[in-house]
């Protein structure tokens, strides 16, 4: 991985890069290492047949029991020729599906064909009917057709034994395509896994409860679980936890019990009223990543409960949509057995300046304005900052992303920018 963005073309590596100048927080890169180095492995696998698997991480590889095509066959309608002649006699008819050896054409048969009926032994080329003339059972073809025109050969597409869908990936409509072609019924996946959701705070209401003096409504239990809501992961919902040690430690230890992970947010920071770390502590847990370079989601902790794994993101909604991104995603990509990847931000140029983000990576609510005249992305930041506004987010494209280490951005310089279905995937 390359260090630092020089241009464009580099920008889409931009959190590959280990900038980060301050000593007391951890470079998004070496943070994004420790998440993924905490999680021992994947979680437990099943076998699920074909019609419930879109969403399911593959957990071993898959190869085709069978070649693809199974034999070879016509891709077009038309006529199967036993040369490369301009006249032939038909002396034949096949259609998919028909079953029964096709007859053997000899020197100057034809037989009329349909597009994926078997190719009858004895042919070299289909033409296709709209370059035929047919006269009875005689045809005559406009131009000698190359060898092999029109037809697609047995194993061309996959040989019997190729891996067809390698072990860790998400599943979806076109692995499904592949493994129903070749007959595959029921595959190997990752179990889901038992995401518990948390939200710490006094002031927290639920949805839906009337706003009462210094409370709010808590914004980051729905938003969490809306980009947890995959047949990955199971999401239970562990309510919202009071400010106050002993109960956080008790509900972290009842939580340990039930769910691979535990992702919660606030009590990250260092108020007094900021008892994760403690609580973590007292259940005989630890935190193995705290303070990690990102503008905004800095108070971001990692570590263990039991035998679960540990999210802290912030509190701040905005920071914690940020923090999950970055941090988080990672233990929960490999714990499902999904093999972790980097965000790839598209490269594009700010159409805004302010200064730099200095050690920690900047990520901004933003609007595309279009490409300038090279096609390259225009970006403008949305809102003037701030981890706790949601309005920004709403009014954008997705996220501008500034790397660490950049003193002042100006109008026309290199910048990276996150549509938002890639930042918010799991
Ligand atoms: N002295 C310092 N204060 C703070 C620092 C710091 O370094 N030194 N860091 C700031 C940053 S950056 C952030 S981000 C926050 C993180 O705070 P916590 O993770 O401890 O979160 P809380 O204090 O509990 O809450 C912060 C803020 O967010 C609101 N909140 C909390 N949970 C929710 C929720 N589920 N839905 C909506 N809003 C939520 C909460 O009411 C607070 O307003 O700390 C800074 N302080
Ligand atoms: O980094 Mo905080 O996460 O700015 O709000």
């Amino acid at each position: 991985m390359t260090a630092g963005v020089r241009s464009i073309g580099e920008v889409g590596s931009l959190l590959a890069s280990d900038i980060c100048g301050d000593p007391g927080l951890l470079s998004a890169m070496s943070a994004q290492e420790r998440a993924a180095a905490l999680v021992a492995g994947p979680v437990k696998a099943e076998t699920v047949d074909l019609a419930r698997l879109r969403g399911r991480i593959s957990a071993e590889d898959v190869v085709s029991p069978t070649p693809l095509p199974p034999f070879d066959h016509s891709a077009m309608d038309g006529y199967a020729v036993a040369s490369l002649d301009l006249d032939h006699v038909v002396r034949s008819r096949l259609a998919a599906g028909a079953s029964g050896e096709p007859e053997t054409l000899r020197p100057g048969d034809a037989a009329r064909i349909f597009t994926g009926a078997p190719l009858p032994p004895g042919a070299v080329a289909v033409a296709m009917q709209e370059r035929a003339r047919r006269e009875g059972d005689r045809i005559r073809l406009e131009f000698r057709p190359d060898h092999g025109a029109n037809i697609r050969r047995r194993g061309e597409d996959v040989a019997a034994g190729d891996v067809i869908v390698p072990a860790g990936v998400r599943l979806d409509a076109r692995h499904l395509a592949i493994l129903a072609s070749a007959g595959v019924e029921a595959v190997a996946v990752r179990r889901p896994v038992v995401v518990g959701l948390m939200s710490t705070g006094d002031e927290l209401l639920r949805p839906g409860e009337p706003l009462r003096a210094g409370r709010i409504h808590d914004a980051n239990r729905p938003m969490l679980a809306a980009i947890l809501a995959r047949p990955s992961h199971e999401v239970v919902d562990l309510g919202v936890a009071p400010d106050d040690r002993p109960t956080l430690t008790k509900l972290l230890l009842e939580a340990a019990e039930r769910c691979d992970v535990i992702v919660t947010s606030g009590a990250t920071s260092v108020g007094d009223e900021d008892h994760l770390a403690a609580s973590v502590s007292a259940a005989g847990g630890r935190l193995d990543l705290a303070r990690v370079a990102l503008k905004p989601g800095k108070p971001v902790v990692v570590g263990h409960v039991g035998g679960a794994v540990l999210i802290g993101l912030p509190g701040n909604p905005f920071a914690a949509l940020v923090a999950h991104m970055l941090i988080g995603r990672v233990a929960l990509e490999r714990l499902a057995g999904l093999t972790p990847r980097p965000l790839r931000p598209l490269p594009a140029i700010a159409a805004f300046g302010q200064r730099g983000p200095g050690s920690r990576t900047e990520f901004a609510p933003a609007a595309l304005l279009g490409a300038d005249s090279r096609g390259v992305l225009r970006v403008e930041k949305l809102g003037r900052g701030g981890s706790a506004r949601l309005a920004p987010l709403i009014a954008a494209d997705g996220l501008a992303v500034i790397p660490a280490g950049r003193e002042e951005i100006r109008p026309g310089d290199p910048i990276g920018f996150l549509p938002f279905e890639a930042a918010m995937e799991l």
